[in-house]
């Protein structure tokens, strides 16, 4: 029978993090469930990247514990977190533009398997290799593009190579930062339809950023409000919805829909 602590893959207990004296994350606690789609929305400057930037590993926390699947992460180094389990994505300045979609895909396969230092040569003999690729490029609607240069791509298609690029490390949990950004709204519906159905046949847990409260209310689970270094809030979209103090402090009183 699982607890209430297995359920959840991420726990971060009073999480410090200054750049100098500027305290930019000031105690943060907070838990996301395994399997659900979470969201951590906050106006400008709240500390978003920071909090990605601590839990992937990125920085080290001043202070604070995270724990990630009952492992203590929160000194490890970025390479160790993914090799966790825990994901950030991959932005598209990550991306070899000139390769093509799947080799994208196949380094990091290889470096998840130890392989990265004879690429070519596994790239040669390894139809397993390109059958894991082509089956996470499947997931992601990427199937007509496998042998496209990543340039030829349009921008919405790109930011699905960034994901797919994540979940070739294998991840239980996968941090994406504004996976709608500068989409317009076909490709803002498909991105949302995709990370839906990830979760859905993968179970894997994702937590997003976003600024687009349409996004946010319409994929979340849960959601996560952070303003200025510390939470503010935290419940279901309805609970933030009907927050008062989240209204004033951010959403400033609209009425956004939750589809
Ligand atoms: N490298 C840095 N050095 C000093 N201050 C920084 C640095 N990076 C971020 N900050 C400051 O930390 C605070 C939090 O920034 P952060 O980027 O984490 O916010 P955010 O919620 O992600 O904002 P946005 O939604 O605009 O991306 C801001 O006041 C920012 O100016």
């Amino acid at each position: 029978m699982s607890t209430s602590q297995e359920s959840k893959i991420l726990q971060v207990e009073n999480l410090h993090f200054s750049y100098g004296k500027f305290k930019v994350l000031k105690g943060i606690s907070l838990s996301v469930e395994t399997g659900k789609i979470a969201a951590l929305i906050g106006p400008n400057g709240a500390g978003k990247t920071t909090f990605y930037n601590v839990i992937s590993g990125g920085v080290i926390p001043n202070m604070g514990k995270i724990i990630f699947d009952g492992l203590d992460i929160t000194n490890f180094k970025a390479d160790k977190v993914v090799k966790a389990g825990l994901c950030r994505s991959f932005q598209i300045t990550n991306i070899f533009e000139d390769l093509t979609v799947i080799e994208n895909i196949f380094i990091p396969l290889l470096i998840r398997d130890g392989k990265y230092l004879k690429f070519w040569d596994n790239l040669k003999n390894k139809k397993d290799l390109y059958d894991e690729a082509k089956e996470i490029l499947n997931l992601v609607g990427l199937e007509d593009f496998i042998f496209s240069k990543v340039n030829e791509l349009a921008y919405g298609d790109k930011r699905r190579v960034e994901i797919a690029i994540t979940l070739a490390t294998n991840p239980k949990m996968i941090l994406l930062d504004e996976p709608t950004a500068g989409m317009n709204p076909s490709e803002t519906e498909r991105m949302v339809k995709l990370i839906k159905d990830l979760n859905e046949k993968t179970n894997t847990t994702i937590l997003i950023t976003e600024h687009d409260m349409n996004v946010v209310f319409g994929i979340s689970d849960y959601i996560y409000v952070l303003h200025q270094g510390e939470l503010l809030a935290s419940g279901t979209p309805y609970e933030i919805r009907e927050n008062e103090r989240v209204r004033e402090a951010y959403l400033g009183g609209a009425d956004y829909v939750i589809s």
